[in-house]
């Protein structure tokens, strides 16, 4: 037994030396970590349990037998986050570049499914110089495999993608269909082809930071949804991101032991909002005054800034909050945010997460651009995936709710549970200057001086119209509160919606106009 147990020991020891010394030595001088050590600085200590590392590639062709690697170039196993139960992945680029052959994709399957089984987050930190060339076909296999758990576990357990390193052509599927891709700042990339590839077929010279770099995707295309400045801060914000997510889609998002008064007064909410219709200002400051302190955590942050969207706690429990941002564009609903707001909203919802959204939307942005880059399609994913929510939906109106915008965002109508105005709030077909030049043309080229006319009938329509009290007076808002009263009411319906139960009608699945 001693014996066996001493050829045990070495293998493991052989196992996690990966593609050896040097290679690890490349990797760190790269500013990179090892695959082995992400996994030990993200799961808690000595909660790893690793699978399959005794395996090796069937390969036998390029001299490829002579090169048994154990592991094949992925670890794999399950382990623990603050104590909740993760699967993961981590590409090993010192073996064979991380590349992906047969028995690397089984690995990764067999953690997906195994996730899928007991209902478990899967993380998967990727480093890979792709489809392994040596193994042909059978790699290129390996990753439809991949892609088709990936597509079967969406909207079943949180699937999530740390990108270390490069991840390059097909291979960058996996990672988009997942729910969020995390990304390091000039260490990782991703792109379906690189920079040598675009200058020839298109002549364009792009360095890899710029064509397919953290903050690239983070800010420009959208496909990250975050850009770490190192591994250490990816791996701390999924650890965090984590906490807010249940397990999978049939449990509750875990509630922790609240620390903020939940009748707090939030009147320091309403003095962020100016007097004035038009002044700017920062709404993720209306979420941070409202929501349990220190709890709001932005996704997405540097992409389509006119709509925020985040998670956050109240009274201990998950939410998600997705607010305009009156600062930016004057938190006009465009494509990039509409597309954004799409995403977050069916995340939430397929993993029971209640949103509470705050809404101050002069409408969509007009424009050629928009109109010839499809405003109508993408702008109708947003008011699809709140019409088809069936979670809690808490909405706040804080001023502007103008014409199609009104109804996009979480109104009665589309299926909002507990609607709210502020007194600020003007809830209205379009803003008052629109519509006193549209009804009053003529009148207003008639008269003696333009300008006070027209400024005598703004101040009258935004008497008649612009508040929240036509819509109160119909049922569409169900109350009007003060700020100050904001955080309580919020805390206390969404206490009582947790025991919410909606049906739709029973169906494969919509035609979502993606
Ligand atoms: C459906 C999915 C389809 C796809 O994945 S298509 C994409 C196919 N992959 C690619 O085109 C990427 C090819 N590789 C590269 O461009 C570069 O290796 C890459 C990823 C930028 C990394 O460059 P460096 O950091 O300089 O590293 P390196 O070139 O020295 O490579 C490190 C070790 O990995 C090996 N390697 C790289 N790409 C490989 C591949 N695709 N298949 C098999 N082995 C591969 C490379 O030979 C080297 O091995 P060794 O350590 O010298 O033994």
């Amino acid at each position: 037994m001693d014996d066996r147990i001493d050829e045990l020991r070495a293998k493991r020891a052989e196992a996690r030396q990966g593609g050896g010394e040097d290679r690890i030595a490349k990797q760190h001088d790269k500013g990179k970590k090892t695959a082995r050590e992400r996994i030990d600085y993200f799961l808690d200590d000595g909660s790893f349990h690793e699978f399959d590392q005794f395996r090796t590639h069937r390969n036998h062709t390029f001299g490829m037998e002579e090169q048994q690697l154990l592991t094949d170039g992925v670890v794999t196993g399950y382990g623990e986050v603050n104590g909740r139960t993760v699967f993961v992945f981590a590409h090993d680029f010192t073996v064979f570049g991380g590349s992906l052959g047969e028995v690397f994709a089984e690995k990764i399957c067999k953690v997906m499914d195994k996730a899928m089984e007991v209902g478990a987050p899967v993380v998967g930190l990727n480093d890979s110089a792709g489809a392994r060339i040596q193994e042909g076909v059978g790699s290129l296999g390996g990753f439809g495999e991949i892609f088709q758990r990936n597509v079967d576990a969406s909207g079943v357990i949180p699937q999530i993608s740390g990108i270390f390193g490069p991840c390059a052509g097909g291979a960058v599927y996996s990672p988009a269909i997942t729910d969020f891709v995390f990304m390091v700042k000039e260490t990782s990339h991703m792109f379906i082809t690189g920079p040598d590839v675009v200058e020839t077929v298109t002549g364009e010279e792009v360095s890899f930071e710029e064509l397919g770099g953290a903050v690239t995707h983070a800010s420009t295309s959208g496909s990250a949804h975050f850009a770490e400045a190192s591994e250490e801060e990816a791996l701390d914000n999924i650890a965090r991101l984590l906490s807010y997510l249940p397990q999978n889609n049939v449990e509750d998002p875990p509630r922790i032991d609240p620390w903020d008064d939940p009748d707090r007064d939030t009147t320091a909410a309403g003095e962020i909002v100016p007097d004035a219709p038009k002044k700017p200002y920062d709404s993720t400051a209306v979420i941070d005054e409202i929501v349990d302190e220190g709890s709001f955590f932005e996704v997405h942050e540097d992409f389509a800034k006119n709509l925020v969207v985040g998670f956050a706690r109240l009274d201990g429990r998950s939410v998600g909050v997705v607010a305009n941002q009156p600062r930016v564009n004057a938190g006009t609903l465009d494509i990039e945010a509409s597309e954004k707001g799409a995403r977050f909203v069916r995340f939430c919802d397929a993993f029971n997460i209640p949103i509470v959204t705050f809404e101050d939307v002069p409408g969509f942005m007009p424009g050629t651009d928009q109109e010839h880059g499809g405003i109508i399609r993408h702008g109708a994913k947003l008011l699809y995936a709140y019409a088809e929510a069936t979670v809690p939906l808490l909405t706040v109106i804080t001023r502007k709710a103008y014409g199609g915008a009104y109804c996009v965002m979480a109104s009665k109508h589309i299926g909002g549970d507990v609607n709210y105005a502020w007194p600020t709030a003007e809830i209205a077909v379009m803003g008052p200057k629109g519509a006193v030049n549209i009804l009053y043309r003529e009148e207003l080229a008639d008269a003696d001086d333009t300008e006070a006319r027209r400024q005598e009938l703004i101040d009258e329509y935004r008497e008649e119209f612009a508040n929240p009290y036509t819509a109160a007076d119909r049922g569409f808002i169900d109350d009007v509160i003060e700020p100050a009263e904001t955080r309580q009411r919020l805390v206390d319906d969404l206490e009582l919606l947790l025991s919410k139960r909606e049906e739709k009608p029973s169906k494969k699945h919509g035609n979502l106009p993606i």
